[in-house]
């Protein structure tokens, strides 16, 4: 079983051990879910540590370019900037997200008055189906936490057409229990499965592809939908601008606010290098309006603690807050600005905007810091990956040695 241990050493150790098959292992062998003792063999499994940043995506892609040169290990790059280019996909639509959140509300209230649906939603969480390689998935991943990419797929897509289940529940079943838990990768992965993310494109699981790619754990599977039924959604809102970011004052009493979005503290620190205090946001829970896997939230609050750890000399005082409790921390502190990393569109940046509120009738300002190496990338998720995935050198070029971690 692939162990994920919440430390920065914890995923220095699995790139280094990564890193000679970034190449043309990778492009040859990522598709290949192998079960859980053997994910290795194939992909990274640096996605729970990337989500939280204990690693950096401009870290990992450096290290691999050390190694690799771009053409051979162009797959794995281009992976990485699909995580990258979902964010800002959905920074510039932030109106998808409270739509998949409204949705989701919707689902889960039907499930209160119609008993057949909820069954049906409680054997594929409980992976109760009869369909032997979801029941598989649905332990596995409520079990360990991750599921291999293409497991993923079959599994939202066996949701959605096989089952007839809404597509906004299963990617709540994911973001419940992922570590790897993502509202940009998740919410437009489980809509790019039903055909909502690119119209009219649906992914079909088949039976002989599970099979391959399995190398015959999984076969003769019977029943599997023919024809996709797209569901229906709203249409996409306007896309919208990149938001601008308050930026730090230098002469302000200054207090930092650490969320589970990203604790690769190097860059915040360096914008407000004094600061009087921090507070600390470790509550995952609102990932979801069910209760969340222990393990998610015990995987967020021991990769915070970790980052608290290595950044303790530049720190002061840590508080661990709730959201509500914030403004009136700041208040008590004498801070007239806080500095927090920028939380990309997801729940800790609804987070972020209720405390900014409650901070600004207090007269104090948040500011979010975000890295260059987001604000470089994002805004060229206008349209398909395939446009912009075109900027990928320019890119690269653009990112050597901007970070600090
Ligand atoms: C229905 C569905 C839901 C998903 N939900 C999430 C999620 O909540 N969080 C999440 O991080 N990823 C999600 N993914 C994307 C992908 O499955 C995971 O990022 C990947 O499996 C993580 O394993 P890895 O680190 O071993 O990946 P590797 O293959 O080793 O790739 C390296 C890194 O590239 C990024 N990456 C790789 N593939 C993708 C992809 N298809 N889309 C976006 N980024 C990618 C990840 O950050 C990953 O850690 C989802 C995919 C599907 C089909």
């Amino acid at each position: 079983m692939t162990d994920f241990s919440p430390t920065r050493t914890a995923a220095l150790e699995r790139l280094s051990a990564f890193l000679p098959k970034a190449g043309s292992t990778y492009a040859k062998r990522r598709n290949y879910d192998l079960g859980p003792d053997r994910h290795t063999e194939g992909v990274s499994t640096l996605s729970p540590y990337l989500r939280h940043r204990l690693i950096t995506e401009a870290e990992v892609l450096e290290a691999v370019l050390a190694r690799h040169s771009l053409k051979s290990a162009e797959k794995f790059v281009q992976e990485v900037y699909w995580r990258t280019y979902w964010k800002g996909w959905l920074e510039m639509r932030p109106g998808v997200w409270t739509a998949y959140r409204a949705d989701l509300q919707r689902q889960l209230d039907r499930l209160k008055s119609e008993g057949g649906l909820r069954r049906m939603w409680q054997d594929a969480c409980e992976g109760e189906t009869g369909i032997e390689p979801f029941d598989f998935w649905a332990k596995e991943l409520a079990q360990t936490g991750y599921l291999h990419n293409h497991a993923r797929m079959w599994f939202a897509s066996i949701w959605v057409f096989t089952l007839g289940l809404p597509w906004s529940l299963g990617a709540d079943f994911f973001m419940r229990h992922l570590l790897d838990g993502d509202p940009a990768s998740n919410t437009l992965s489980w809509r790019w499965v039903s055909g909502l993310q690119t119209k009219g494109k649906t992914y079909m699981a088949a039976s002989s592809n599970i099979s391959k790619y399995t190398e015959g754990r999984f076969g003769g599977i019977h029943g599997l939908a023919q024809a996709p039924r797209i569901p229906e959604a709203p249409a996409d809102p306007e896309r919208m601008p990149i938001p601008l970011t308050q930026p730090v004052s230098k002469d302000l009493p200054t207090a930092l606010l650490v969320h589970s979005d990203d604790l690769a503290l190097g860059d915040v620190l360096k914008s407000a290098p004094q600061v009087l205090g921090t507070g600390v946001l470790t509550d995952v829970s609102n990932r979801s309006p069910l209760a969340i896997a222990p393990h998610v939230q015990e995987f967020a609050t021991a990769a915070i603690n970790d980052a608290l750890n290595r950044w303790s000399d530049r720190l002061a005082e840590q508080t661990f807050l709730s959201p509500d409790a914030v403004a009136d921390w700041a208040k008590g502190l004498g801070a007239q600005q806080i500095v927090t990393p920028y939380a990309p569109v997801g729940p800790v940046a609804d987070d972020l905007a209720r405390i900014e509120t409650a901070l600004r009738s207090k007269g104090i300002t948040l500011a979010r810091v975000r890295k260059d190496y987001d604000s470089a990338a994002w805004p060229h998720a206008t349209h398909g990956f395939f446009r912009f995935k075109e900027k990928i050198p320019a890119l690269l070029g653009a990112m050597r040695g901007i970070e600090t971690v």
